[in-house]
């Protein structure tokens, strides 16, 4: 489990991570979604220790990721454009790194294996696909055979097939119950791969809830309404319990109930409709709207 209390980070004057509260648990895939600048690396560097945080802490099953006795075993993390020694082989990157954290030499040829690497482990890192550094980032990430895994923006650069992999595998790995955290600024890769998700924007909380009750709260789909009715038609919608608003070219949107529901209303009360049509939301649409004031001041700030 990890808990994040109340952490900020200031660079100068930037503000990157403001008074942030959220608590991953284990058994679950939880994604970090944030638009770009928004915090998200800040806040998994200060996970790792990588970064000290301004004010605030972060607790790893209740202690600090510096305070750990054997990190490895503790937390893995496949950071962001993580840099590997180019002219070295995939087997010795991994063993040096198993070497120098007291982790048995044959679990280097394990996890080669479980990320489909064991063929090219001889092979110079230097030569590799972006895919293929990833995989070895992930193997990195397994070699301590950690409880809690950090994963930073995992799919960046992945052809369909390296994310349908590590979809797969961060959801296995919950499965197993163990704690992972993913960090993302594509909300609809989110939707498929977390069970729960935490949106930051500007370095502060927007949203914690479970996938399914972020869609329920935010896609904002509603049933939009034309007639030559629609103040009569706005007070039998409200009567009935429905929230109402008026959208630009004048046609009405009912949020909280289906369109044949709308429709079963407006015959009830012999109301004209020339239009009763169900509006999806796309979840990225939901999430850029909870995000909207979050880019835009950072449109206008600049970096
Ligand atoms: N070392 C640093 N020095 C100065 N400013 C920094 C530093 N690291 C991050 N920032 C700033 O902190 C803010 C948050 O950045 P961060 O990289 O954590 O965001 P992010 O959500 O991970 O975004 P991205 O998806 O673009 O990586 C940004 O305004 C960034 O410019």
């Amino acid at each position: 489990m990890i808990d994040v209390r109340n952490i900020s980070k200031r660079y100068g004057s930037t503000v990157a991570v403001d008074g942030l509260s959220f608590t991953v648990r284990p058994g679950q895939v939880t994604g970090f979604l944030g638009p770009n600048g928004a915090g998200k690396s800040t806040t998994i560097r200060m996970m790792l220790g990588l970064d000290r945080p301004s004010a605030g802490e972060v607790l790893i099953d209740g202690r600090s990721y510096r305070s750990q006795v054997s990190p490895l075993r503790r937390v893995g993390a496949l950071l962001e454009a993580r840099s590997v020694h180019g002219g070295r082989s995939a087997y010795h990157h991994l063993l040096w790194l198993a070497q120098s954290n007291r982790i048995p030499r044959a679990r280097v040829r394990e996890v080669l294996t479980l990320v489909g690497l064991e063929g090219v482990s001889k092979r110079r890192v230097g030569g590799f696909s972006l895919g293929m550094v990833q995989r070895l980032g992930v193997a990195a990430a397994l070699l301590g055979d950690p409880p809690v895994l950090l994963f930073d923006e995992p799919v960046n650069g992945l052809d369909p097939e390296g994310i349908r992999w590590i979809r797969d595998l961060m959801r296995g790995l919950a499965a197993e119950g163990r704690t992972v955290l993913v960090s993302s600024h594509l909300m609809s890769e989110m939707a498929l791969t977390a069970d729960h998700l935490v949106v930051i924007g500007r370095g502060r909380l927007l949203a914690d809830s479970g996938v399914q009750e972020f869609v329920a709260e935010h896609s904002g789909s509603h049933v939009r309404i034309r007639t030559p009715e629609p103040e009569r038609m706005r007070d039998v919608l409200t009567a009935a319990g429905l929230r109402v608003r008026t959208a630009e070219d004048g046609a009405l949107e009912a949020y909280g109930a289906e369109a044949a529901r709308i429709g079963e209303l407006a015959s009830a009360h012999r109301l004209t409709v020339h239009e009763v049509s169900a509006q999806g939301a796309s979840l990225e649409e939901a999430f850029m709207r909870l995000t909207g004031d979050a880019v835009q001041y950072r449109a206008e700030g600049g970096r």
